[in-house]
């Protein structure tokens, strides 16, 4: 039975990026709230995912740019040592004292512990010191509990003790020879990064037959030539079958299925993500206990009678970044306070419009890779009449400034019908603040005749866009 003091509007499983947010909306609706952590406030991204990796390529991307300036030298190589340091600092030590600092100013009750529902509007808390503490929602219970990495049914992979984000992310001494699986954004921004802090032998392994299947397939291609110029070995439809490290710590090796044999020192398994929903209760309000948390796009869990149950970010599967699950987030948590208090639910703000248009991502490589909306692919897939522009960044004046032989590409797809745009690629070093202009762009839905009236300051990279315009034939 839960006494009083464990009885809260709503109630968080989960501390990382999503869970925070829904709890600071709540709370500044009028609400109270509790969010539960197991592990680290702050989640999976701000301690093993984009702010450890981002602290790792920064150093990484200025260096390459330094090498393209005519004038400027690097004093020997990257000093890997200070970027681990610089790294460490970063991720606060691992210590999440200030994130637990800032849910408590919100104000909002942290509570340490693993969450599981227990039924409806209950979530009972086993408590690393033992025992279990029974919490009560008055109006909603969260889901914000993450993924974790997907380690593939490869036979002896698992015993081989491979790498995964976690590791990667918190490396102390950086091995010599690095074997990377996948071919996503995890395998390709870890890759470049621990092969320019000091891994001598780099081979990615890629199943399919190009990097980063989710973005045009220029944008991967460009990517492929930065990494193989570099030194990285770069194996694309090369499947492992099997993995064997016979003396713990010894070598390792990868055995694919086109015959081939890679032998190093440790394995980066980066072939996604599972949602993190086992042991966590769902069977007991009735849902399935294995894949994300289907939702609609107000956040609610689909299926379960009353509809108290609510899930964001990585858990749900929809856009599995830590700004698209904050976005959904402030939804959700707006949602919540205007169902609590019986105010209008369906305003424009208070539903998830975003995922569904095509998430803003960036890849901190170099070249940088940014992309929002639909490819121009997924646009035809999905009935649009598609008219695509491209252009060659580097004969714009702002870019081909930046550094000498200044390589990259942009893309614009365009709806037909409506003559706005449905999605706008991106790839060059230092691209990656462009694209909030097209997000607003896709997100807004500016016809071109107006977007024309939009005048990029010269001589700055954002001329791409006055070049895809003209493309196009404005
Ligand atoms: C290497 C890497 C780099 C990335 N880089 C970027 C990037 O640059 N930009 C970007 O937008 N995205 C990036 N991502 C994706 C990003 O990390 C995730 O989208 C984001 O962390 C999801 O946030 P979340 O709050 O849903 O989950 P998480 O950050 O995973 O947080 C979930 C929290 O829930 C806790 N938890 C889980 N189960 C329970 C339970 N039963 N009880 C209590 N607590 C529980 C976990 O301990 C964790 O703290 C990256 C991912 C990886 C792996
Ligand atoms: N900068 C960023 O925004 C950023 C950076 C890193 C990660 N993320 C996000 O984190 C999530 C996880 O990233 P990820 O790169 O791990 O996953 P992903 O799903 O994007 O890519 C997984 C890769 O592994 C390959 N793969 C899957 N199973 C395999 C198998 N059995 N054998 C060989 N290859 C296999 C896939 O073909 C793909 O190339 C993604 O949603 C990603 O967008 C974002």
């Amino acid at each position: 039975m839960a006494d009083a003091g464990d009885v809260f509007d709503v109630i968080v499983i989960g501390a990382g990026p999503a869970g925070e947010t829904v709890a600071a909306r709540v709370v500044r609706g009028g609400l109270t709230a509790a969010v539960v952590e197991e592990r680290l406030a702050g989640g999976e991204c701000s301690y093993y995912a984009c702010i450890p990796s981002k602290a790792l390529l920064r150093p990484v991307g200025l260096a390459a740019e330094v090498r393209r300036m005519p004038g400027l030298e690097l004093r020997g190589a990257i000093d890997t040592a200070a970027v681990l340091a610089r790294r460490d600092e970063a991720v606060s030590h691992l210590d999440d004292g200030g994130q637990v600092s800032w849910i408590e100013s919100v104000p909002a009750v942290f509570v340490r512990g693993r969450g599981r529902l227990a039924g409806p509007l209950r979530v009972d808390v086993t408590r690393p010191e033992g025992g279990v503490r029974a919490l009560r929602a008055r109006h909603a219970v969260v889901i914000a509990t993450g993924g974790d990495p997907l380690i593939p049914a490869i036979p002896g992979l698992r015993e081989a003790r491979p790498w995964t984000n976690r590791e990667a992310t918190s490396v102390r001494r950086v091995p010599k020879r690095l074997i990377v699986i996948g071919g996503g954004p995890v395998a390709c921004e870890m890759a470049q990064a621990l092969h320019a802090l000091g891994a001598e032998e780099t081979t990615m392994l890629v199943r399919g037959d190009c990097l980063l299947g989710r973005v045009e397939p220029f944008a991967g291609e460009l990517l492929a030539d930065s990494l193989r110029r570099s030194g990285i070995d770069l194996r694309f439809g090369c499947t492992p079958v099997r993995a064997e490290r016979p003396v713990p710590g010894g070598p390792v090796t990868v055995h694919a299925g086109d015959g081939s044999v890679v032998e190093a020192d440790e394995i980066l398994v980066a072939t996604g993500r599972v949602p993190a929903v086992a042991g966590i209760g769902l069977e007991t309000v009735g849902l399935e206990g294995r894949g994300p948390i289907t939702v609609d796009a107000s956040m609610r869990a689909i299926g379960v009678p009353g509809g108290w149950l609510y899930a964001v970010g990585d858990v749900n599967g929809r856009n599995r970044l830590t700004h698209m699950g904050k976005y959904q987030a402030r939804v959700c948590g707006d949602v919540i306070v205007a169902r609590a208090t019986g105010t209008p639910d369906d305003l424009p703000g208070l539903r998830d419009i975003a995922d569904d248009l095509g998430a803003p991502q960036v890849i901190f490589t170099d070249p940088e890779i940014c992309a929002v909306g639909r490819t121009e692919s997924q646009a035809r897939a999905d009935g649009f009449r598609v008219r695509a522009v491209e252009y060659d960044m580097g004969a714009v004046a702002g870019a081909y400034l930046q550094a000498d032989g200044y390589t990259g590409r942009a893309k614009a797809v365009v709806d037909e019908d409506r003559r706005v745009l449905l999605g706008v690629t991106f790839a060059g070093p230092g691209v990656a603040d462009l694209l909030h202009a097209a997000t607003i762009a896709v997100t807004a839905e500016i016809p071109l005749d107006r977007l024309w009236h939009a005048v990029p300051a010269f001589p700055t990279v954002s001329e791409i866009w006055l070049r895809l315009l003209e493309e196009y034939g404005l």
